[in-house]
């Protein structure tokens, strides 16, 4: 991924940046400071010409198989069969519109603090970019209750309980398709200590993302979230029926739409996968654009190793013919650096060799 999107543009601190949260509702015309330049930095790609992203039937006899190939050559796939009701899927958009569709200043009440992790803001990415994205978000990292009860302080528990509903489903969804992208590899339970002795990663971590992009009077002029990858092994998304997300797939020339699929969930690879499968399995550069006429929510689930866990090239795939690419790490270190420099992060972890 080319780096002049990201070069580093630090003016007023994000948290700051309070007169930049748009009235997204009211504006007719995108302002100068949501303007990019950089929108086609590369084409769409027709997908009748490529093949769309992968759907992988987790029910289906060689899911794993498929899921091995999707791993490998996109970074990302669709799963239909997941195990999640539906009513939860449309419960944690239900709770995302009514959250979004709070007055700004009410929102702010549950603002991210400078240096927190969780709460209503602008896209943490944003300090690496001279323009700002045409969407707002809600990390929850942790207990959602302290902002919750700042925006409903009569009814918080709603909200709370579909949040938990939901980090609890996905987090048994992410340990099982840990297996399936793992088992792909060869990967079984005793290759990876840190998934505990029934290897069901009760103490993996997680956050989950809300994502809201308002529709926008001119959507080729301006980014709903601008490109990057994410800091996890793996991340399960939801998006309701307004599509937006596209990746960027190895080989291809242009953005590739996701399509959002009823009862899909679309799941990527992370650069800690990226790392722990020793570059077999790419973590895969992915956007959201914006739409003219419909809002798009999204939400994500980010999932991770325990914080404090080493995670680096699994022993099994490293031998002499296949020297380990990249040097271990924390998520907890992981996320730092990711923060400091952003899409290079990964690549400062590589081991160049001296041969
Ligand atoms: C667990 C996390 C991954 C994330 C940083 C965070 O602490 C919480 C938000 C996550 C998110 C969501 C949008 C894209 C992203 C790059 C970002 O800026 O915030 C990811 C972060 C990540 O994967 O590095
Ligand atoms: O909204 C989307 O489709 C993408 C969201 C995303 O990439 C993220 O939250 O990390
Ligand atoms: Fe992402």
């Amino acid at each position: 991924m080319p780096s002049r999107l990201s070069d580093a543009f630090r003016e007023v601190p994000v948290h700051l940046r309070n007169k930049d949260h748009l009235d997204f509702e009211s504006i007719r015309e995108v302002p100068d400071s949501h303007t990019w330049q950089d929108v086609d930095d590369y084409p769409s790609v027709d997908t009748a010409a490529v093949g769309g992203v992968p759907v992988v039937d987790l029910n289906d006899p060689n899911a794993m198989k498929l899921v091995r190939h999707a791993c490998e050559t996109w970074g990302v796939f669709q799963i239909v069969n997941h195990g999640i009701p539906m009513t939860l899927l449309q419960e944690i958009e239900a709770q995302g519109r009514r959250l979004f569709s709070l007055p700004a200043e009410h929102k702010l009440k549950a603002a991210r603090s400078p240096d927190g992790i969780s709460g209503y803001g602008l896209a943490r990415i944003s300090s690496f970019f001279p323009k700002l994205m045409w969407s707002e978000g809600f990390t929850i990292v942790g207990s959602p209750v302290e902002h919750a009860r700042q925006l409903w302080p009569d009814d918080y528990t709603q909200f709370c309980d579909v949040i938990e509903e939901y980090v609890k489903e996905m987090k048994g969804l992410a340990g099982k398709l840990m297996w399936v992208m793992l088992g792909g590899l060869g990967i079984t339970k005793p290759d990876l200590k840190w998934a505990g002795p029934k290897g069901d990663f009760k103490e993996a971590s997680a956050g989950l993302q809300l994502n809201s992009y308002p529709a926008c009077p001119d959507p080729n002029r301006t980014m709903g979230l601008a490109a990057h990858t994410d800091s996890t092994l793996l991340t399960i998304l939801y998006q309701n029926n307004t599509s937006g997300l596209q990746v960027l797939k190895d080989g291809s020339t242009g953005w590739i739409t996701v399509p959002p699929l009823p009862e899909a969930l679309v799941v990527n690879v992370g650069d800690l996968l990226h790392i722990l499968s020793n570059g077999k399995y790419p973590s895969v550069f992915h956007r959201a654009v914006v739409h003219q006429t419909r809002h798009r929510l999204s939400a994500a689930y980010l999932y991770g190793p325990p914080p404090n866990t080493q995670v680096g090239p699994l022993e099994k795939l490293v031998d002499l013919d296949n020297p380990p690419l990249y040097k271990s790490v924390t998520w907890n270190e992981y996320l730092e650096t990711k923060a400091k420099h952003f899409n290079e992060a990964l690549g400062t972890l590589r081991i160049t060799s001296t041969t």
